[in-house]
């Protein structure tokens, strides 16, 4: 005998499991810590030799990269000179280009490989580590001798190989990977802050 369909979930149940499932995740990062302090430990000698951050993502975390590179360029919550920082989602003639007569895949290594240098790093974010745009991403900065960071969830994916530091949040979850790299990211951007800016909260 087939089962009765399930009555759809009550949006404030909806809500309710988003918010556990949150603090879930978030309550698993303790063991990241290390990994943490040592990529904001990499992140201020990248900004104290001048170095720059380049970041790349698809989708949400397109919006991550550029939220990021805002929050070193511009300011996040205090004054200081300007951390050169980018996102390599934002030029809609490049991403078009390079997507139309070479592939999408190349979207962001063809950046990195024009505007990388040695020294610079890049910030690869991919929920499932899978994405081949940001592997590839993370291929040419190896070849071009830039320091890889993998912003990542599951298992890190075919990203992990890649990345000098991974980090890799403990969920299978894309939307809750995704807001366990933000909260990581502003606390990249907190330490950078703290170590190299002037306070003046
Ligand atoms: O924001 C979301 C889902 O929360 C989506 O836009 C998501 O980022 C896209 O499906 C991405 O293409 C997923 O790519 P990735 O994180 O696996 O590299
Ligand atoms: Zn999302």
């Amino acid at each position: 005998m087939a089962s009765s369909p399930q009555p759809p979930l009550l949006p404030t149940e909806i809500a309710a499991a988003a918010l556990r499932e949150h603090a879930e995740v978030a309550a698993a990062l303790p063991p990241l810590l290390p990994t943490i302090a040592e990529l904001a430990t990499r992140l201020v000698e990248t900004l104290r030799r001048d170095g720059r951050v380049l970041l790349c993502g698809n989708g949400g975390s397109a919006a991550d990269a550029q939220h990021l590179a805002a929050e070193l360029v511009g300011r996040f919550l205090c004054d200081r000179r300007p951390f050169p920082a980018l996102a390599l989602t934002t030029d809609t003639s490049i991403l078009t280009a390079v997507a139309n007569d070479i592939g999408y895949m190349e979207v962001f290594a063809r950046q990195v490989l024009a505007l990388g240098r040695p020294g610079d790093l890049l910030i690869a974010i991919s929920t499932s580590g899978n994405s081949p745009s940001v592997l590839r991403a993370a291929e040419a900065a190896r070849q071009q001798g830039l320091m890889v960071a993998g912003l990542t969830g599951r298992t890190g994916g075919r990203l992990r190989p890649l990345c000098d530091l991974c980090l890799c949040v403990p969920s299978e979850a894309t939307p809750r990977i995704q807001e366990m790299h933000i909260l990581i990211g502003h606390i990249l951007c907190d330490v950078a802050e703290r170590t190299l800016g002037e306070v003046e909260r």
